[in-house]
């Protein structure tokens, strides 16, 4: 349904997407997640049109996206990172003025305002300014406004950004209820791990411009088949002890938040005996260790050697 061949985007000097390849069946929702700066905004606005490729081709249902913006945008909804809604406008004023550009109007117009703000939960508050509403109703509207032409692909940049656990949770559900109901194509961009592992059937992770891996959740897991996550819990971080972590030949990849210290290493029995050894020389005790299975997150660190919140 959506086929991205070698799709590239330059910015002057700056390459920000390096020939990636996408396909995406008609009823699925992929998940698209790498770290602020990794080319998922770019990629996903040469997908729905607004930038032009500098090279490779998109297509959307057969039809050439460069070639045709105008008509496969009727496809798509998008819901772009920052609020594009008029603050001074209530929800439902800004649903007709955008209603309109999308050519519906009269009683059609009507009946869909009352859809899509039923669908977004904001009924209650439609007559309300957009300026009163909180950070989280304010991304609901945004998705409200991408709705109204019953698209069959939504393209979500980012939609929980800064907004409180209940606006996140009802977005997610929402999200999953098209996708269920309408079988709405999504693409759904986040630096959240969770809200991917909650919502993805199939993963892009993206780094520097490039995808660096994809697939199922259980198959980007496969990658750390042979490897353990390990959080140690020291008492404190001595100066250097990360460092000789790093060294460890059977060791990947060290992240530490205070002094608990996350390792994806070899499964291999020698691993913990060293983390002994090198806490005891490092004059700090062990205060726990657990072992456990990598996570996509672990699959992302062992990836590209950072967290996805670096
Ligand atoms: N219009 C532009 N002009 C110049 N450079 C740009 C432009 N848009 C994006 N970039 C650069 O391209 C790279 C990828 O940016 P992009 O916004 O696609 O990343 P992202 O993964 O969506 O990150 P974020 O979550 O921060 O939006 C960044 O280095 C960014 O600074």
């Amino acid at each position: 349904m959506i086929e991205a061949v070698n799709l590239s985007k330059s910015f002057k000097n700056h390459e920000a997407v390096k020939g990636v390849h996408f396909f995406i069946e008609q009823g699925e929702i992929v998940g698209l997640l790498g770290p602020n700066g990794a080319g998922k905004s770019t990629a996903i606005s040469m997908i729905s049109s607004l930038v032009k490729p500098t090279e490779g081709e998109v297509t959307i249902n057969n039809i050439s996206v460069t070639k045709n913006p105008g008509s496969i945008r009727r496809f798509l909804g998008v819901v772009p990172q920052e609020i594009a809604v008029f603050q001074d406008l209530t929800a439902r004023e800004n649903l007709k003025f955008f209603g309109r550009a999308y050519r519906l109007k009269g009683k059609t117009l009507k009946k869909r305002i009352t859809e899509v703000l039923e669908i977004v939960g904001l009924t209650d508050r439609a007559d309300d300014l957009v300026k009163n509403y909180s950070g989280g109703m304010k991304r609901r509207i945004n998705i409200a406004v991408a709705l109204l032409h019953h698209p069959q692909i939504l393209i979500m940049d980012e939609p929980t950004v800064g907004i409180d656990p209940q606006s996140r949770s009802y977005i997610l559900e929402t999200v999953r209820r098209l996708n269920r109901e309408e079988n709405m194509t999504i693409i759904y961009t986040s630096h959240y791990m969770e809200e991917v592992e909650y919502l993805c059937d199939r993963v892009y992770i993206m780094d520097h411009g490039e995808i660096i891996a994809s697939g199922r959740q259980a198959e980007l897991q496969a990658i750390l088949t042979q490897e353990n996550t390990i959080v140690v819990q020291f008492s404190r971080v001595a100066n250097g002890i990360l460092d000789r972590l790093q060294a460890h030949p059977l060791v990947s990849s060290v992240t530490h938040q205070g002094a608990a210290v996350t390792l994806i290493a070899k499964k291999d029995t020698e691993v913990l005996g060293d983390i002994f050894v090198i806490a005891q020389e490092a004059g700090v005790q062990l205060q726990s260790v657990e072992v456990k299975s990598p996570t996509l997150e672990d699959v992302f660190l062992h990836l590209t050697g950072r967290t996805l919140r670096n």
